[in-house]
C-alpha cells in the first residue's frame, strides 16, 4: 500500500480534497500520513476507519521523505520551501501539488486525466515524479471544452472570466459576505420601505461602498455591488498572470507543446462564491453545425453537461449557485456569431475548489496507483 503524506488537508482546498477522499473510499487503498506547518503532535483528521497517527511535521524532510507519495495544498510558498531540499536529500517519490509553484518546471506534468490521461501514463512511463493542479480557470476551461481539443477543431480562444471570491481564499470569501452585510445594513430600513425612491437608496449604498470603514482588508477595493478586473499580478505582457496561465497551461495540460493554441481573455473577480465562469469566444477551424459542436463537448467526458441555448435553461443551469459543491461542468448559450460561421460563443460554470483544484489531485493518486499495479 502505497503510503501518501498530505500537506495542506486542512486548509480550504485540502479540505475539500478530504471530503472527496472519503466520499470516494479512497483511504482505504492507502496508508495515510497527515502533515501541518503549525499543528505537529496534535490528532489528524476523520478518514473513517482508519487511525492515524498524530500530525507530522511538514517541515521535516526526513519525515516527509519517509512517504512514497505527498499531496500537498499548502501552498506555493510551502512547495518553494521543501520541495527542492526533499529532492536533493535523495527523495524519489511522487509530489502531488496544487500549488502554481512548479507548474512550469520541465519536471512536472500538469494533471487533468479526464482530459489529458494519455500525457499523464506517458509521463509515468517516462519516469516523471512530479505532478500538479493547473489553474483554476484553465482546468475548468478544459473539462468544458475538452471534445473540442481532442479534435483539434480550435483555433483560438477568448475567454472572459467571471471569478468567484473563494480564488483569492478562506478570508476573502468572508470579507464578501461582511461587505453585503454592510450595504444591507446600511440601506435596510428603505429597502423594506415600499416608499422609499429608488435613487435615494442607491446614493446611500454608493455612500456606503466608497466609505473609508467599509470592510476591504483583503480584496483592497468593494467586491460586493461591484467587481474587480484584474486578477493576480502585473506582467510586462499587460495581460495580468491570471490572463497569462489561460496559454502557457492549457497547451502544457494537452501536451501541445508545439503549435500552442492561442488562448487569451481578461480575467475578472465578481461576488460569487466557489464557482468561476467563463464566456467564450471560439474561432474553429471549420464550420460546423451547432448540433455537432454540441455532440462533440457532450461526449468527451463524464462531468460535461451541455445546456441548449434556451433563456430558462441557461438561467438555471448555467449558474454558480445551482453548480456550487458539484462536479458538473456545464456548458452553454452555443451559438454562431455574427463574425461568420466558424466563430462561436459559449458560457461555462465550474466549481473552482472541485475541478479547479482538488479533484484533479485526487485523481491523480488513483492514476498513480492503476500504474503502479500493471
Ligand atoms: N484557493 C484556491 O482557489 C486555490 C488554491 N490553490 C493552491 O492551494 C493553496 C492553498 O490554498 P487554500 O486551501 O485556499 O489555503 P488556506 O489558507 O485555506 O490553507 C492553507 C493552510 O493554512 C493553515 N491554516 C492556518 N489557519 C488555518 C485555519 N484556521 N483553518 C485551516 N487552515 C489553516 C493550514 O496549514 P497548517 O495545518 O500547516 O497550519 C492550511 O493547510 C494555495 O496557496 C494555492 O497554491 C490552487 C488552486 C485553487
Ligand atoms: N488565481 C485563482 C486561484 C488560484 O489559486 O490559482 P493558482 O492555483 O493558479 O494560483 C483565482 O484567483 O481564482
Amino acid at each position: 500500500m502505497l503510503k501518501v503524506g498530505f500537506v495542506g488537508w486542512r486548509g480550504m482546498v485540502g479540505s475539500v480534497l478530504m471530503d472527496r477522499m472519503r466520499a470516494e473510499k479512497d483511504f482505504a487503498n492507502i496508508e495515510p500520513v497527515f502533515f501541518s506547518t503549525s499543528q505537529t503532535g496534535q490528532p489528524g483528521p476523520d478518514v473513517g476507519q482508519k487511525k492515524t497517527t498524530p500530525l507530522q511535521d511538514a517541515k521535516s524532510i526526513e519525515a516527509l521523505a519517509a512517504q512514497d507519495v505527498i499531496i500537498s495544498c499548502q501552498g506555493g510558498d510551502y512547495t518553494n520551501e521543501v520541495y527542492r531540499p526533499l529532492r536533493a536529500a535523495g527523495w524519489q517519490g511522487y509530489w502531488i501539488d496544487a500549488a502554481s509553484a512548479l507548474r512550469m518546471e520541465d519536471e512536472a506534468k500538469l494533471v487533468l486525466d479526464p482530459v489529458n490521461r494519455a500525457v499523464l501514463d506517458a509521463a509515468l512511463e517516462e519516469g516523471y515524479k512530479t505532478f500538479v493542479g493547473g489553474n483554476c480557470t484553465v482546468s475548468l476551461l478544459l473539462m468544458a471544452l475538452g471534445g473540442l481539443f481532442e479534435e483539434d477543431l480550435i483555433e483560438w480562444v477568448t475567454p472572459h472570466t467571471y471569478q468567484a471570491a473563494s480564488g483569492s481564499g478562506a478570508r476573502h470569501m468572508k470579507e464578501l459576505i461582511q461587505q453585503m452585510g454592510a450595504v444591507h445594513q446600511a440601506v435596510a430600513a428603505q429597502v423594506d420601505d415600499p416608499a422609499a425612491a429608488i435613487l435615494e437608496v442607491d446614493r446611500l449604498v454608493s455612500e456606503t461602498l466608497r466609505a473609508d470603514d467599509f470592510p476591504t482588508e483583503q480584496f483592497g477595493v468593494p467586491l460586493a455591488g461591484s467587481l474587480i478586473p484584474w486578477i493576480d499580478k502585473a506582467l510586462p505582457s499587460g495581460q495580468s498572470k491570471e490572463e497569462w496561465k489561460a496559454q502557457v497551461e492549457a497547451n502544457k495540460i494537452l501536451g501541445r507543446s508545439e503549435k500552442p493554441v492561442p488562448i487569451d481573455g481578461i480575467c475578472v473577480r465578481v461576488g460569487a462564491m466557489r464557482c468561476h465562469s467563463q464566456a467564450l469566444t471560439i474561432k474553429l477551424k471549420k464550420n460546423l453545425p451547432v448540433g455537432e459542436i454540441e455532440d462533440i463537448l457532450a461526449r468527451h467526458n463524464d462531468w460535461v453537461k451541455v445546456v441548449p441555448n434556451d433563456r430558462e435553461l441557461s438561467m438555471s443551469e448555467l449558474s454558480p449557485v445551482k453548480v456550487n459543491g458539484t462536479l458538473t461542468v456545464p456548458i452553454g448559450r452555443i451559438r454562431k456569431l455574427t463574425m461568420g460561421p466558424e466563430y462561436i460563443s459559449a458560457f461555462t460554470v465550474g466549481d473552482q475548489l472541485l475541478w479547479g483544484a482538488a479533484e484533479p489531485l485526487r485523481r491523480m493518486l488513483r492514476v498513480l496507483q492503476e500504474y503502479q499495479a500493471r
